[in-house]
């Protein structure tokens, strides 16, 4: 939290910051506090399990980088260098701590090398070999490890601790280190250590797998207000280059921290250090910033725009991920791809076996299932002494194997598919059914043909009660015989007029009304004897063909059957909810729910005036609805499955 800004020019009104990080050394933390809480333990194990790491430190001149990272200037600077020192900085205790754990891994092989360098005013020089004249060496890009690297750097093997610490020190000893205003040691390049460790391990089946992790450690020349530090010449010269730099490297990192633009061009080439440290920041490592901060108010707007680059950089995402080597990686992968075939292989035969019944009928299934040709069994002990060309062979055996599997399973889930497809068709056939014979009902009612209408007006109601229940509306197919010739005799009691002068045009609406029924039938399939059989359904469907109305939809006399059949469509609607959420979906399939509905496949004519086809006469043109709109299901309603008010 940083206070006291009020005062800060280009501040005022800003009374505090925040800004949250992982970890906050106070100034009385120690260097030993500092291995263990800023996770550097857990970058050197990842460097050691083959990730690359790595650790960097960033700050205003002075604030105390290469502090934390090396200890105090004076600790190098003697004869022999005091290993038992508690001022040791962030890389000595990490060598320390890197070579337990190599000690503790018994497992593995391992082998270390160093290399340290330095970027002083944009050129790269090898800190382990100078040279008189230090030269330059190349930055060039590597197409075969997709990163930047150093042409001709030394590499230092290091088998004891004892060589990794020379190497710090001599390092440490060639670096360009200048005076100034605002620090006596003052650093005047960037400087990279970076410790290269390559891990062999035999596995259970005799093959040397190889990881090769590093830890890099970044000691950031610190950014500098060169009014400030009063630089002039040659100083002033490093300032500008530093400057530089940092200021590439804070545009990277606000790009890759930005959502925006992180996928867009990152500037690494604008500057040697992102280019060296361009894998660390956005690539497949794990990266530790470490922001020094002065507690000095001079130095308040500095401190702030450390935080800030700090805050920005905790946003970035990186992929670790293990460097391996190509073939051993190839032999790692194949192993696995034999065991999950395997797995795989064991399941579906399993799941196949279960379903032996169900598919024996099947010929596309059958003929597939003749070209499986199961692998020889793997012998565990054996595949150790394995040539690799048999190895391969049983691989490639197997992944036949799965292929002609997974085609076989995909086939079954076809199956299943267009058999749930089926069934949905039926039901949607079924339900449009339904829907016109309820309109035909309504229709039957308001027509003077069929005296089956319960009586409307209270006139009627007093001339027609019938205490036998001879005028309760009956629905013609709920009658035991199932045959629609019922229908005159719920007229019976109808008068005289009407029952012989109206059974001629009944027993045409009767025929009209099956052939209707015939014309529309769905979901049968034609037999050997090539006559129509219904399919069995997987899905048990609504039952409500046996009685269109269900023993609580009958209407009661005196009850209007518009009201009656606006409650069926109501309850039907509800129903059809509850029977969708049933049908069984395949796994990680299209949803068989929302199948396209193409009129080809039904050939469906659009609902018709029902009056017209049953010669039922038209309601006069002032006839008014009592119950004015209705909500119902229309055609496109139900592929919205959404409904519309449509007038009756
Ligand atoms: N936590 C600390 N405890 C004691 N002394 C410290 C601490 N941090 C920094 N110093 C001292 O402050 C001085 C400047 O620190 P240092 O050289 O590490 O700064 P720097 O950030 O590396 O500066 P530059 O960017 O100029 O190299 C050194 O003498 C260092 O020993």
């Amino acid at each position: 939290m940083v206070t006291g800004l009020n005062d800060v020019p280009g501040m005022k009104g800003t009374k505090t910051k925040l800004f949250s990080y992982n970890v906050v050394f106070e100034p009385g933390a120690t260097q030993e506090d500092v291995l263990q809480y800023s996770g550097i333990t857990r970058l050197i194990n990842m460097a050691v399990d083959g990730f690359s790491s790595t650790a960097f430190c960033y700050g205003q001149t002075g604030s105390g980088k290469t502090h934390t990272l090396t200890g105090p200037p004076n600790l190098f600077g003697g004869k022999k260098v005091d290993i038992y020192s508690d001022d040791h900085g962030l890389i000595f205790k990490s060598f320390l701590y890197l070579f337990k754990v190599l000690q503790e891994r018994k497992e593995c092989h391992f082998i270390l090398k160093a290399s340290f360098l330095e970027i002083y005013n944009e050129k790269v020089i090898d800190l382990l070999n100078p040279g008189t004249a230090r030269k330059p060496l190349a930055v060039r890009w590597s197409k075969k490890s997709q990163r930047f690297f150093v042409e001709n750097l030394f590499l230092v093997d290091c088998e004891e601790l004892d060589d990794l610490l020379a190497v710090l020190e001599e390092g440490m000893k060639n670096r360009a280190i200048g005076s100034h205003t605002m620090n006596e040691h003052s650093s005047r390049s960037h400087t990279i250590l970076t410790v290269h460790i390559t891990s062999e391990q035999q596995m259970e089946n005799g093959v040397f797998i190889t990881k090769q992790g590093k830890i890099n450690f970044v000691d950031l020349a610190g950014s500098e207000m060169t009014k400030k530090t009063h630089s002039e010449g040659k100083t002033l010269e490093e300032a500008n280059n530093i400057n530089k730099s940092l200021m590439v490297l804070g545009y990277c990192i606000a790009s890759l921290s930005d959502p925006k633009k992180k996928n867009g061009h990152i500037p690494y080439r604008d500057s040697k250090l992102t280019k060296l440290l361009a894998d660390s920041l956005a690539g497949n490592g794990v990266t530790l910033m470490i922001a020094c901060v002065s507690p000095a108010r001079s130095n308040v707007s500095e401190t702030i725009n450390t935080l800030r680059y700090a805050s920005r950089a905790k946003r970035i995402r990186n992929k670790p991920i293990v460097v391996m080597d190509p073939r051993e990686a190839l032999i790692v992968s194949l192993k696995r791809e034999v065991s999950a075939l395997q797995n795989e292989n064991d399941h579906l035969r399993t799941a196949l076996r279960m379903s032996a019944d169900a598919i024996a009928n099947e010929p596309s299934l059958n003929a597939s299932r003749l070209q499986l040709k199961t692998p020889p069994n793997l012998d565990m002990d054996r595949i150790a002494e394995m040539q690799p060309s048999e190895l391969s062979d049983m691989v490639r055996h197997y992944a036949a194997e799965n292929d002609a599997l997974r085609k076989e399973n995909s086939d079954l889930f076809l199956q299943r598919d267009l058999l749930i497809r089926d069934q949905e068709l039926v039901c949607r056939e079924n339900e449009r059914l339904l829907k016109k014979l309820e309109d035909v009902n309504s229709a039957c009612v308001r027509s003077p043909l069929i005296g089956a209408r319960p009586t409307m007006s209270a006139e009627a109601l007093n001339n027609s009660i019938d205490l036998d229940g001879s005028n309760i509306w009956t629905n013609p197919f709920n009658s035991s015989t199932g045959s629609l010739q019922n229908l005159n005799a719920t007229s019976g009691t109808k008068s005289a007029t009407d029952r012989n002068g109206n059974v001629e045009s009944r027993s045409r609406l009767v025929e009209s009304f099956q052939k209707e029924l015939e014309r529309r039938q769905i979901g049968k399939r034609a037999n050997s004897k090539g006559t129509a059989e219904a399919l069995p359904p997987i899905v048990q469907p609504v039952p409500r063909t046996e009685n269109i109305f269900g023993a609580d939809d009958k209407p009661q006399g005196g009850l209007d059957p518009i009201a009656q059949t606006r409650r069926i469509s109501e309850r039907r609607k509800s129903e059809e909810l509850n029977h969708q959420s049933h049908i069984p979906r395949p796994q990680n399939r299209p949803s068989a729910g929302k199948l396209p509905r193409t009129r080809s496949t039904f050939a469906l004519p659009k609902p018709e005036n029902v009056n017209d086809l049953f010669g039922v006469k038209e309601e006069p043109s002032d006839y008014k609805d009592p119950f004015g709109s209705s909500i119902s299901l229309n055609e496109d309603d139900e592929n919205n499955n959404e409904p519309s008010k449509t007038n009756k």
